[in-house]
């Protein structure tokens, strides 16, 4: 069975290598920079795709956009509804001690017809997938409960729900009601944060804050809530009271762009191949790790995931990560 991607708001992603740290007002000489097809479903996708597992991308984006060039090239199935404008691009700084800032830009806007466009190849797609995954930010202008719309539309279909996204879609998506909750979600710390209306220091700092956000996300009817923890792996939560965490190898960490995009193809591949909730975080630890140790936005093949290297306990306080990284 297949995999469905929307990335409302692809991006190319350009990485810029400092020699040093960021110095504001000064020229700085950069390493060669590179640029690959990104947005959060499209990473999603990329990754499935290396797997050899079955997915389609559905995208904005016009037929000679670079970025369809890109995912062309990389033998990815896309679905494209057309755009007037070219793709964002957002930029990855990288320092030498291993900082990340990102500057993305806002997005080109879709009108009501490109909308309805995506969300028809979207249902057409989801007739017979496994999963469609709707992922990332909502370009300039959309309306802010489109995700609650779209999984409305998706769920007579059969095809499990999994969202991430953030900020005013995300707080939409969790007010809509339990017609538009999702199988999955996969929020962050600052995306749980955002949820509780917390800090992400408070979410870090006590685990039994973190839980207590979580809970709410069920109450809401989300089924499971994958809980990214950066350095400290994950934790994920069923709705039947399953509670695991994991934490990763050590690593050395490259870009974690896109790691949490990875981590989330990680659990939908392990999903596919009939995996338990604990095979299922093992995965998603292993892929996100692996992304994180690989530089820019590049996503791991199979063989540079290590999933054995996982240590998956059950429950979270204890024995499980301590939520600071
Ligand atoms: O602006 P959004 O949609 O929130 O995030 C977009 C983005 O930062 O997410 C991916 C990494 O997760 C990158 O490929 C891309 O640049």
């Amino acid at each position: 069975m297949s995999i469905v991607t929307l990335t409302a708001n692809p991006s190319l992603d350009r990485t810029l290598s400092l020699p040093g740290p960021l110095e504001r007002g000064s020229v700085a000489r950069l390493a060669p920079s590179s640029t690959e097809p990104g947005g959060k479903g499209v990473n999603v996708s990329r990754a499935v795709a290396a797997a050899g597992a079955d997915v389609v991308s559905v995208l904005p984006a016009a037929d000679d956009d670079p970025i369809v060039r890109a995912l062309q090239q990389l033998g990815l199935r896309l679905a494209t509804a057309p755009i007037g404008q070219p793709v964002r691009t957002n930029y990855t700084l990288t320092e030498p001690d291993g900082t990340t800032t990102k500057l993305n830009e806002p997005g080109a806007p879709l009108d009501e017809a490109t909308r309805s466009a995506l969300a028809a190849a979207v249902a057409e797609h989801a007739a017979g997938a496994r999963w469609v995954a709707l992922c990332g930010s909502l370009p300039p202008g959309t309306p802010l409960d489109w995700y609650a719309d779209l999984v409305r539309a998706v769920r007579p279909t059969g095809a499990r729900i999994a969202v991430d996204t953030s900020e005013a879609p995300l707080l939409a998506l969790l007010a809509a009601g339990p017609d538009a909750a999702p199988d999955l979600l996969k929020p962050n710390t600052e995306e749980l944060a955002q949820l509780a209306g917390t800090t992400e220091a408070e979410v870090v700092a006590d685990p039994e804050a973190a839980l207590a956000a979580v809970a709410v996300l069920h109450e809401r009817g989300v089924r499971e809530v994958l809980l990214t923890l950066g350095a400290d792996g994950a934790l994920l939560s069923t709705a039947d009271g399953e509670l695991f965490s994991a934490r990763p190898p050590a690593i050395t960490v490259r870009s974690t762009v896109g790691a949490g995009d990875c981590s989330l193809a990680g659990y939908l591949l392990a999903d596919l191949d009939g995996g338990s909730a604990a095979d299922r975080l093992r995965s998603a630890v292993a892929y996100g790790a692996a992304s994180a140790s690989l530089p820019g936005s590049a996503v791991p093949t199979p063989a540079q995931v290590d999933g054995p290297a996982v240590r998956v306990t059950p429950g979270f306080a204890g024995s499980a990560p301590s939520l600071s990284h």
